[in-house]
């Protein structure tokens, strides 16, 4: 990838109302933007001036990951792909949105399904949308742009899948091209770059798209939205995997790179400004034929903790052309479930106790437990745990998602705790931290105050349930200590992961606003400000168009 793909968007910066610029304050009237990009094989051709997207309409049946039948849930706009490549402009905004609020929300996510008449079928095979809101003296300036990874601009170039995605592999044309591929996936070149599952900051202020393949780690400019270049690691770390969810600090970045070969994990760590992971140690899986998933992983002070899920990576399903029910994983319950602490100093591990089976995606949040005399006695790691059910990856699909009948078909999930002893005893606990009931039963999507990473902590901020449902519908705020929540919801409303930001000079740990990007029942989009100590909505600035679902979310402060 050249460094700097899109050259040719001064248009954009001379109009924006993007963070540390003077010209374009938002709060103007609307603005376009002109439209650099070639008509693009995958969304609709752009007019030479850009009109929000229209409302989505019902168009013609897809061959895979279909829309089904008209009506209901299947209109929702936030299971539909996004209809222009890029839109920007000033957002109209209902009720008051607090005047320390100065910088700019970024959202990630998977908001293109569809190829021409050809529609993915997984929600995490979408090609990645960044979404920007940009908040400055009460004004909310929004904006969104496809990411341009090389899977993507192959995909719009040739109209097809070209890069082995989350469950879709290209298909070949012959033997040969089959050949071709197995040896492309051994060194990589195949796996994508779609970088749609999250987007972070890093302690020097670059700002970094990411996914689960580690070539799918690139630089955005979180003001034009461009695709400033691929994020090159300069180690030998090797590893074409690591987990999408890095911990990231102003400091410093961890992250764990399963090794499927000699089953395992490595830790490694990387000073803010750096592009070199140094290692840091080694976690040796302690059941099955792979290490088990990790997409995300949590950090107290002192320790990584790592673990090890009886959902775990398997080598055949990766070569597989077609989806399996558990897409590139395999269930392997025999295997039992691990979770490892290795100190962060020394790369040493200090437990490795064996827990109750799990599946989770994410961890919450994790830190030290002391006695008296301020030993560490445990590590408590909270995540959102979907009751060892895998089924959650199939209640992902398009087809699903698209196809609510009011039937109650969500999986339940619970705010699951552990606790793992550092005292030598084999076993940990893993319980539910509150009564799922407060929230539904349904549990992803969480953030937390980044001052309390690592560290003893009361507030969760994530999705819930509001039953019947297919896929999580409220906001929830849960109090770890009350073991109670507060929920939001607005009927047929999909909101993603509400994620907290502090108000400059806080002391409290809920002193702040929850943001999330609201995919409405009516085809609008929205970004919600709720007050994060009542949980009660402060404004909401209201995109001109529908947003499809995203996932994570960062903040960039505008004086950083
Ligand atoms: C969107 C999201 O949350 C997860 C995306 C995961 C992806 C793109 C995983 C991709 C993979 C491959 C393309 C092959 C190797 C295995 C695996 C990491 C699952
Ligand atoms: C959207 C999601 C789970 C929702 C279910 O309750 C998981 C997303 C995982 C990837 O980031
Ligand atoms: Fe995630």
């Amino acid at each position: 990838m050249s460094p700097t793909i899109s050259s040719s968007l001064c248009t954009v910066a001379a109009l924006s109302g993007r963070p540390g610029r003077r010209a374009g304050q938002p709060g103007g009237s609307k603005r376009a933007v002109a439209q650099p990009l070639a008509a693009a094989a995958v969304t609709e051709a752009p007019p030479a001036v850009i009109a929000p997207p229209p409302r989505p309409v019902v168009g013609a049946p897809r061959r895979r990951g279909g829309r089904g039948v008209d009506g209901g849930a299947d209109e929702l706009v936030a299971w539909k792909s996004i209809r222009q490549e890029r839109w920007e402009g000033a957002l109209e905004v209902e009720g008051k949105l607090p005047a320390w609020l100065d910088g700019t929300y970024l959202r990630n996510g998977p908001g293109l399904w569809d190829l021409g008449d050809y529609g993915f079928r997984h929600l995490f095979d979408g090609y990645a949308t960044l979404v920007r809101v940009s908040f400055r003296d009460g004004h909310a300036v929004g904006a969104h742009r496809q990411i341009e990874s090389e899977a993507y601009k192959a995909a719009r170039r040739h109209g097809k899948v070209c890069y082995r995605e989350f469950s879709e592999v290209p298909k070949p044309d012959s033997f040969k091209s089959f050949v071709g591929q197995l040896a492309s996936l051994l060194s990589g070149n195949s796996l994508t770059d779609n970088s749609n599952t999250g987007v972070v900051r890093l302690g020097d202020g670059r700002v970094l798209c990411l996914t689960e393949t580690v070539k799918g780690s690139i630089v955005v400019d979180p003001d034009t939205l461009d695709t400033v270049s691929k994020f090159e690691y300069e180690d030998k770390l090797g590893g074409l995997i690591h987990s999408a969810h890095p911990i990231v600090t102003d400091t410093e970045f961890w992250t764990l790179i399963p090794d499927l070969i000699r089953p395992g994990y490595v830790v490694a760590r990387m000073d803010a400004g750096s592009n070199e992971r140094q290692f840091v140690g080694r976690v040796d899986c302690r059941g099955g034929p792979a290490p088990g998933w990790v997409h995300s992983f949590p950090v107290t002070e002192n320790y990584v903790v790592v673990p090890e899920m009886p959902l775990r990576y398997c080598a055949a399903n990766l070569l597989r052309a077609e989806p399996t029910p558990l897409y590139k994983f395999q269930w392997h319950l025999e295997s039992g479930s691990y979770m490892h602490v290795m100190c962060k100093a020394s790369g040493k591990i200090v437990a490795s106790v064996e827990v109750p089976p799990f599946v989770t995606f994410h961890f919450i949040n994790a830190y030290e437990e002391k006695d008296e005399e301020g030993r560490v006695t445990a590590i408590i790691a909270d995540c959102c745990e979907h009751n060892a059910d895998t089924s959650i990856l199939d209640n992902l699909r398009l087809h699903n998602l698209r196809a609510f009948t009011g039937e109650d078909v969500l999986t339940d999930a619970r705010v699951g705790r552990f606790r793992i002893p550092l005292d030598g005893s084999p076993f940990g606990e893993l319980e539910a931290a509150l009564d799922p009931e407060e929230h539904g039963r349904g549990m992803d999507m969480c953030s937390i105050n980044p001052a309390h990473l690592g560290k003893e902590y009361r507030y969760a901020y994530a999705c819930g349930a509001r039953r019947p449902c297919n896929f999580p519908n409220t906001l929830t705020k849960i109090d770890l200590v009350e073991k109670t929540a507060k929920n939001w919801y607005e009927e047929g409303a999909v909101p993603s992961e509400p994620y907290f930001v502090a108000r400059p000079g806080a002391l409290e740990e809920d002193d702040g606003v929850a943001i999330s990007m609201v995919s409405a029942k009516d085809g609008s989009g929205y970004a919600l400000v709720l007050d994060a100590k009542t949980f009660k909505e402060i404004a909401r600035a209201k995109f001109p168009y529908g947003l499809p679902y995203g996932l994570h979310c960062c903040w960039v402060p505008r004086d950083k």
